[in-house]
């Protein structure tokens, strides 16, 4: 089992992808959805292969795998269909559905992402657990101590809450995550927006924790997506006590992926 092979959660946003030897991981990047030439080029003729222009960071590009990673067995998990149909001729490739994973009581649109985060956490923290995925969307997933899904709640992450405030009025400017936790009372439109955003997004996340914490008194928190870093420093500065019992791992997804395919061998 001491071989190299490739973890990739396609996520609404963005390419999770891991690069594995047998059980450790040894290096993970984000990119871009790739084009369907990009993935044909890929496959075909290894990262030489790929556009200028595109997607793999260069630790990848000019390291180890460069010469390997179109042989390399991938196991992909995806919450987007049209990105997942690109891979299907990949060579060796196994996609992760939601009967692969071992945890009670999925329901049947479940995503993949929640499943496999979601058994990331149990399998390398303990059961009960609750994941808060700040992506795309903002989810929480959480399990009992017999690894039966208690349910969660889905809601728009932060990125896209601020980008459909800018989509969809007349008035509201183009706005970024600030890097600390911006003023509640703002006198500025651009500051009210991260204000409304964040300290509405935190009251509710609090609420879940407590609520949470009231039923499995004992669960981990774990804290994971391309918003964690800031929504944890968000909840550090106004929920320090609370905040303490938040860990933040950005790797979730693939403990999932890795519980996954070392059931699959067995
Ligand atoms: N380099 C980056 N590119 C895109 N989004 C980023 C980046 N760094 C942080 N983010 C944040 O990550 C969020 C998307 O989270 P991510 O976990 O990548 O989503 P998904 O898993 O849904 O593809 C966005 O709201 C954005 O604010
Ligand atoms: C909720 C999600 C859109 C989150 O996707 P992400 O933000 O991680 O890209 C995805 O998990 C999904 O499509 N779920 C299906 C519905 C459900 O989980 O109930
Ligand atoms: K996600």
């Amino acid at each position: 089992m001491n071989e190299s092979w490739l973890a990739l959660m396609i996520g609404n946003s963005r390419l999770h992808w891991a690069w594995f030897i047998g059980n450790t991981l040894q290096e993970a990047w984000d990119t871009k959805h790739l084009p369907a030439s990009a993935i044909q080029q890929l496959i075909q003729y290894g990262v030489s292969g790929i556009l200028p222009d595109a997607i793999l960071p260069p630790q990848v590009v000019s390291g180890q795998l460069s010469d390997t990673i179109n042989v390399l067995p991938l196991y992909l998990a995806s919450v987007v269909p049209s990105q997942t149909t690109l891979w299907q001729t990949y060579p060796s490739v196994n996609v992760i559905t939601l009967a692969q994973v071992p945890l009670l009581g999925l329901y049947l649109t479940l995503g993949i992402d929640r499943a496999l985060a979601l058994l990331g956490a149990g399998e390398t923290l303990g059961y009960p657990v609750l994941v808060i995925d700040a992506g795309t969307a903002l989810t929480l997933t959480g399990a009992d101590a017999d690894c039966q899904l208690i349910g969660g709640a889905i809601l728009p992450g932060l990125g896209l809450q601020l980008k459909s405030l800018t989509r969809d009025t007349a008035a509201l400017p183009a706005t970024q995550l600030p890097t600390q936790l911006p003023p509640r009372w703002a006198m500025q439109t651009a500051s009210a927006i991260e204000s409304g955003v964040i300290y509405t997004v935190l009251a509710g996340i609090r609420e879940f924790i407590e609520d949470w914490q009231s039923r499995f008194p004992t669960s981990q928190i774990v804290l994971t997506g391309g918003d964690s870093p800031v929504l944890l420093s968000y909840l550090q500065s106004l929920y320090p006590e609370m905040a303490r019992h938040v860990i933040c791992n950005p790797h979730l997804i693939f403990g999932g992926i890795q519980s996954v395919r070392l059931k699959m061998a067995s």
